[in-house]
């Protein structure tokens, strides 16, 4: 039996993760499992609502990063886990599970994955999305505001207090851990149809 294969993908907020994601989980089918960094938000249930739009969300003590080690730890092994559900809408953690099996594959993403090297040392194969802060910007506006319920003003600063300056300390300093760096994000065909290849290759591998 072979090895469970980790991939992770990282690269700042709105630089197209998801949508690389995406597209290597549909071509790969129940091959392949996704954990979200972002599922691990802590729930800061002891906080208001109102008091949760100010936490700091892009700086490494606002994640249970322990929880998605030991659940990683545990799809390795072949045991299914619940993971968390949250709520970027309501800035906590549902009361809902979801039963996520072991795969071959564990792909997991978010922005800052590459900065814990616990978490780092688990993934055989990183990927960078690498995306123009500008365009970043722009697509989270267009993003939060018609996603995430927010304003365009809250969007604006919360960008510059915390997206900026802790995009600069906890993600752009651990790019130079990649294996691969996706240029443009999301839409690059042709760095994704490397990718989608060389994890087709390991799924027909003998399990
Ligand atoms: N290449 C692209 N061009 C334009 N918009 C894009 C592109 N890639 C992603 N988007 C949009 O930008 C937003 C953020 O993309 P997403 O994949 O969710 O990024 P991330 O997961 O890194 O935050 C989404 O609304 C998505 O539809
Ligand atoms: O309650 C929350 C939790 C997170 N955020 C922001 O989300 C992004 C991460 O999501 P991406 O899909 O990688 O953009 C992070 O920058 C946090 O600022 C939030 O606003 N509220």
């Amino acid at each position: 039996m072979k090895d469970i294969v980790v991939i992770g993908v990282a690269g700042g907020s709105a630089s197209g993760k998801t949508t690389v994601v995406n597209r290597l989980q549909s071509s790969c089918n129940d091959r392949v499992v996704l954990l979200s960094h972002d599922y691990y938000y802590k729930p800061f249930s002891e906080l208001s609502p109102e008091e949760r739009t100010k936490i700091n969300y892009d700086h490494p003590d606002a994640f249970d990063t322990e929880l998605l080690i030991k659940d990683i730890r545990k799809l390795k092994q072949g045991i299914a886990i619940d993971r968390p559900v949250y709520s970027y809408i309501e800035n906590t953690r549902l009361k809902e599970t979801v039963r996520v099996n072991p795969a071959k594959v564990i792909i997991i993403d978010g922005f800052m994955i590459f900065e814990n090297e616990k978490l780092r040392e688990l993934m055989d194969i990183k990927v960078f999305v690498d995306t123009d802060a500008d365009e970043r910007l722009i697509r989270r506006i267009k993003r939060d505001v018609n996603e995430r319920g927010r304003s365009l003003d809250s969007v604006i600063n919360q960008y510059t207090e915390t997206v900026k300056p802790m995009h600069e300390l906890f993600v752009e300093p651990y790019k130079k851990y990649a294996d691969i760096i996706i240029p443009r994000g999301g839409l690059n065909d042709i760095a994704i149809d490397m990718l989608v290849h060389r994890i087709e290759a390991i799924v027909e591998e003998d399990f």
